[in-house]
């Protein structure tokens, strides 16, 4: 999978160079590319903002450098990406759309500042390929970056090869629409604190049992909605 990512803060993505993601991309299963906004502004200030029609706080990102960043990343690619845009205002990014993006070949996160990103890129962006409008959750951020990185590693790591065992994919929370079960390792006590006895018994069959009614009971305590 390709990943192009556009920002006016590209440093901030410097960390997908570590971790699995960064095993990912020197293995060839991720290629990210992160670019800088500003490199297609043409003027001295290498202005991305400007006040927002209709007034109102604060500033909106003018349209004509995302324009062109969507043309550049659309004239190196094979086909058009799926443009992926953080915003407040997106349907929620659930696992299901993780799951959903990690099937595509390429993806490009545009990520806003300020007040937001002029509507006429997404318009644009609609007209040469599919677009998402997606919101991390129900809190606002300072600009998109927090969230396309979510996003990013939410996909990558469902990417075939990226996690060491994908069998752990399939018992995550929100993989089966439940939490997943209270997990415990090594010492058997700590700090005056044991490890539930089934756990130690060797029984498969009621370990899977145990895990399953606490799933049950943490999602139905937690996260009733996702009952619903
Ligand atoms: N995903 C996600 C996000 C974001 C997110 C994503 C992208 C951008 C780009 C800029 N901002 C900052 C911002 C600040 C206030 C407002 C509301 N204003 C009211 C009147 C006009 C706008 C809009 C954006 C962003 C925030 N926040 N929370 C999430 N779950």
């Amino acid at each position: 999978m390709r990943i192009d990512v556009v920002s006016i803060f590209p440093a901030f993505f410097d960390v997908l160079e570590v971790s699995l993601l960064g095993k990912a991309r020197g293995r060839g299963l991720l290629d990210i590319r992160v670019h800088d906004l500003r490199d297609w502004t043409h003027d001295r200030h290498r202005t991305v903002d400007d006040t927002p029609y209709g007034g109102g706080a604060g500033m909106v990102m003018k349209p004509e450098p995302w324009g062109e960043a969507i043309d550049a990343v659309r004239a190196d690619a094979s086909g058009p990406p799926v443009f992926v845009f953080p915003t407040p205002a997106g349907r929620p990014f659930t696992q299901r759309a993780a799951r959903a993006l990690a099937t595509e070949p390429h993806l490009f996160f545009g990520c806003g500042r300020y007040e937001g990103i002029d509507e006429r890129v997404f318009d644009y962006a609609a007209s040469v390929g599919r677009v998402e409008l997606l919101s991390l959750g129900d809190y606002v951020l300072n600009g998109g970056e927090v969230a396309a990185m979510a996003m990013i590693e939410a996909v990558g790591r469902l990417i075939p090869g990226v996690v060491g065992n994908p069998d752990s994919l399939a018992e995550e929370s929100h993989e089966g629409g439940m939490l997943e079960h209270p997990s415990y390792t090594k010492p058997a006590s700590w700090r005056g604190l044991g490890v539930p006895d089934v756990l130690l018994s060797g029984h498969h069959g009621e370990i899977a049992a145990w895990r399953a009614r606490q799933s049950e009971q943490r999602t139905r305590e937690r996260r009733p909605d996702l009952l619903a």
